[in-house]
This record gives C-alpha cells, sequence and structure tokens, in this order.
C-alpha cells in the first residue's frame, strides 16, 4: 500500500492589522484580516519533521505587518495581497506559490456636530470587502469580492407560476418583500487594474440592479446583477453570487378583527431559501488555479 502527502498548504490564518495614515492630522485607517499560506517543498516537513523548508507562520504573520509599515500602508487589498505572494515566492526558493486572503473592513469618519473628525470612525455596516490572490510559480488569480452586503425591497417582488405538487402550500403572490445578504466573488482576467474602483463599480452596479429589477424570482435577480457587471466590467472574467432568501411571512391578524394589506411582517431567520449562480463571458480565459482554494458556490 502507497501513503503519500497530497496538496498542502500553510500558514497563518486571520492576522488583524490596523494601519493608520498619520501623513497629515487627518488620520485615515485600513483594517483588515489577512490569511497567509504557501506551498512548496513542504514533502519533508510532512514526512520527516524536517523544517528547513517551512517558513514559520510566525514569520508570515511578522511580514503582514513589517509590509505595511516598509510600504507605506496597505491600500487595494488585491495589491497588498500581490505584494505579498510576490514576496514570499521571490525571497524564498523553497517557496513555489502562494495564496493571500484579505478581508477588509470600513469604517467612515465620524460627522461632528462641528464638521468631519480628524481620527474618529465609526464601523460601516456588516459588510466585508473580500479578495484572493493565488500564485503558482509565476502564474497569479485574483478573486475579489464582497459579503454581508444586505438589501431589502420592500415590493416590487413577485413569485409564482412554479410547479404544484402535494406537498406545495406556498402561496403564489404578486407583492412580497424580497431580502438577501449578498456574497459576491469575481474573477479578474490579469492582475493590472484599478482596484478600488473596479471594487466601487461592482458594488454599485449590484446595488443599482437590486432595486431596478422587478423580481419574479431572487434568480432572475442575481443574474440581472451579475450582467450588469460583465457588461460593465471586460476586466471581469465571472461573478459568482450566494444569495439567501431572507423570507418575509405575513402575519395573519385576522384573529384580532384586523386585516394585513402587506404591511405587517414575520422576518424569518431560517430556514431561508440558498440561491447561488456564476454569470460568466462565454469568451472568458479559463479560470486556472483562480478557485483551487477560494469555496466555490455551486
Ligand atoms: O425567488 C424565489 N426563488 C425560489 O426558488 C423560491 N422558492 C420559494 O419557496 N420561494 C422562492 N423565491
Amino acid at each position: 500500500m502507497g501513503i503519500r502527502l497530497g496538496d498542502n498548504q500553510y500558514g497563518k490564518a486571520e492576522v488583524r492589522l490596523v494601519h493608520v495614515n498619520r501623513d497629515t492630522d487627518v488620520h485615515r485607517i485600513k483594517d483588515v484580516n489577512v490569511t497567509s499560506q504557501l506551498r512548496g517543498e513542504l514533502e519533508t516537513v510532512h514526512t520527516l519533521g524536517d523544517n528547513s523548508t517551512c517558513l514559520p507562520t510566525d514569520t508570515q504573520k511578522n511580514t503582514v505587518y513589517a509590509k505595511a509599515r516598509e510600504w507605506g500602508g496597505v491600500g487595494a487589498v488585491e495589491d497588498f495581497a500581490l505584494r505579498l505572494a510576490r514576496h514570499f515566492v521571490d525571497e524564498h526558493e523553497y517557496v513555489h506559490g502562494a495564496r493571500q486572503e484579505v478581508h477588509e473592513y470600513s469604517w467612515e469618519r465620524i460627522q461632528t456636530s462641528s464638521g468631519p473628525h480628524d481620527h474618529a470612525f465609526s464601523r460601516k455596516g456588516a459588510e466585508t470587502r473580500t479578495t484572493v490572490v493565488t500564485k503558482t510559480g509565476d502564474r497569479e488569480w485574483v478573486v475579489s469580492g464582497f459579503e454581508g452586503l444586505s438589501v431589502l425591497k420592500s415590493t416590487g417582488s413577485e413569485f409564482h407560476g412554479y410547479p404544484k405538487t402535494r406537498y406545495t402550500t406556498l402561496p403564489e403572490t404578486t407583492d412580497r418583500i424580497l431580502a438577501t445578504d449578498v456574497t459576491a466573488r469575481w474573477r479578474y482576467v490579469g492582475v493590472e487594474h484599478d482596484f478600488d474602483s473596479t471594487y466601487s463599480s461592482v458594488r454599485a452596479l449590484c446595488l443599482d440592479a437590486f432595486a431596478r429589477t422587478h423580481s419574479l424570482a431572487l434568480q432572475q435577480t442575481l443574474y440581472e446583477m451579475g450582467r450588469a457587471v460583465l457588461e460593465a466590467h471586460p476586466e471581469i472574467a465571472e461573478i459568482r453570487f450566494s444569495m439567501p432568501n431572507n423570507h418575509h411571512f405575513l402575519v395573519d391578524l385576522s384573529p384580532f378583527g384586523l386585516d394585513n394589506p402587506n404591511e405587517v411582517f414575520f422576518a424569518a431567520d431560517r430556514p431561508y431559501g440558498k440561491i447561488e449562480a456564476t454569470v460568466e463571458r462565454d469568451d472568458a480565459p479559463g479560470p486556472g488555479d483562480a478557485w483551487k482554494t477560494v469555496p466555490g458556490f455551486v
């Protein structure tokens, strides 16, 4: 019986880094969570405990902090992840590949009664910007996205025309609440982009499509969001979504002698519909290793 080591990678997960830009008295902050993982000559580390090619996870963590200082900040999370990946692969001959995942938490300046504050911030919702950079030898891939973008429409959503079986109880509706928390991940073609501006644009396009699509199904809304993004951004090959259907059920108020003309709802937290799809260009270049270590949805 032969036994051997399969695919592997290792590193430090969730290195929490806050960078304060103090160039002026008006500070700017960047709050990120970095997971650094490396691949390479790690066979004998696993089989013999020979650590001569094992850059400690502690060193990877320290590198994240040191580079934030040496590079004068973090910049776009994609650029930070690419530079880290290049550092690890280019500076250590026994490291052949890297996966650098960065989540960014957004803060906005507090608006005080005497104007915007120089160094006080409040957290901007639960939304997180994400990126995963994969580097294999000289090849690099960037998959970016966001998680936790919560959206709701109080009308403009219908759901009917579905097959009925003996287990169907769901009433057809031409007016319901549509609510979801969007997780999106998109794959870039190439790695030289203005990542900050594309991120803002993709987010805005998703919000716009969600709001403006008169929805006959959450699936249709998802597709319209993806289509809008791909039409506007040739640098994006595909976009994947995972969207819960956060159900809002009309409460029966008749026991209290009241009607309920779509005003009072029970916001259920589970179970929820789980709608996932990829929207892609038919002429996009192949994904290579881009999704190899990114949890897919479908
Ligand atoms: O937009 C929806 N899509 C579904 O697939 C579905 N299924 C369901 O019960 N409600 C909904 N709503």
